[in-house]
């Protein structure tokens, strides 16, 4: 089996002055979770491994860079999935914590549950031994600027959403094993507590090696109703390429609950899609050894791997 993988780094508007910060990171982090795969490594190890560098990657909505809730701290979400036996793990509404796909990655090896929130996945990260960092190192200038900007009373909610960044990533090994994993600081300016789609299996993401794997970005409570990514890979297995499977089901979410989003998918025959209903999504893919990666409907640009790591060896990436 030829090794894929997939990465987004969030649906949405993307400002113009973040767009090749974008373009960079979501091609950094396919590079690295490629290179998992490349040397032998599981689908599970590769998407964490790509997840990671955007969590910590300013750039994104994930990890450091997360927007911020009403009382402006960082509370994020995460899941991994791994289509071998179908299992994952989540954690929702976490702080002070670099990464919480690893956090996740943890909860689905070493408890007996799927998910743990706030306190409690708290308890478990220390007993896990993993690092508290201070909230404040997760929260940069410009997810301050936005939730200042935000509770200005003649602010429009409208733009309240736009250029956030969730990331997420799907893989299949050369084993023909797939997984899928998402993460998120979630929406700006949310209620406390709010859990949004990113920890909800089935929603934020999910990976079956009998039809494939997919991950989700975009309103979470929309993609909760329809349980996005379930229902791509329910298209799948009645016959749907990927491409058409996801913009089947982000059709029905526009229509049915008037939601937007992207996703990313790749089947059990590692084919895959990056498809989106909102304006932009940046998202980037490796396979056969070549790199490809876009942002806007319609733009895909290609270059060999090789090519692509080199620029990342001479900082043409940062
Ligand atoms: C508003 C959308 C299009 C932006 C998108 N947000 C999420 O994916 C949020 C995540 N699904 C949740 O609801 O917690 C982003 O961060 O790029």
């Amino acid at each position: 089996m030829k090794p894929v993988i997939v990465v987004h780094g969030g649906a949405g508007r993307i400002f113009k002055e973040r767009e090749e910060g974008c373009r960079a990171g979501v091609v950094r982090a396919a590079l690295r979770g490629y290179r998992v795969l490349r040397q032998g490594g599981a689908a599970v190890d590769a998407v964490e491994e790509a997840v990671r560098s955007m969590e910590d990657d300013p750039h994104f909505n994930a990890g450091c860079g997360s927007v911020l809730n009403e009382k402006g701290e960082v509370e994020m979400d995460a899941i991994i999935m791994d289509g071998k036996n179908l299992d994952s793990g989540a954690v929702s509404a976490v702080k002070c914590i670099a990464n919480p796909v690893k956090l996740a990655r943890l909860v689905m090896e070493k408890t007996k549950h799927m998910l743990l929130t706030d306190h409690g996945a708290h308890l478990f990260a220390q007993t896990m031994g993993i690092p508290e960092v201070p909230g404040e190192k997760l929260i940069t200038e410009r997810s301050r600027e936005r939730w200042k900007k935000n509770l200005e009373p003649d602010s429009n909610p409208e733009e309240f959403q736009k250029d956030l960044g969730t990331v997420g990533a799907v893989a299949i090994d050369s084993e023909g094993n797939v997984a899928c994993a998402t993460s998120t600081g979630g929406l700006s300016n949310k209620l406390i507590g709010r859990v949004g789609d990113t920890a909800c299996i089935g929603s934020g993401g999910y990976a079956d090696n009998h039809s494939g794997a997919a991950s989700t970005t975009g309103h979470g409570e929309s993609i909760m109703k329809v349980v996005l990514a379930r229902l791509i890979l329910y298209h799948m297995e009645q016959g749907m390429s990927p491409e058409i499977a996801a913009d089947t089901a982000l059709d029905y979410m526009k229509t049915r609950v008037g939601g937007l989003g992207g996703v990313i998918v790749v089947n059990k025959a590692g084919e895959w899609a990056a498809r989106f209903s909102t304006k932009q999504m940046s998202w980037a893919t490796v396979e056969d050894d070549n790199l490809h990666y876009g942002i806007y409907a319609g733009e895909k640009h290609t270059k060999s791997v090789d090519e692509a790591l080199a620029s990342e060896r001479e900082g043409l990436l940062e």
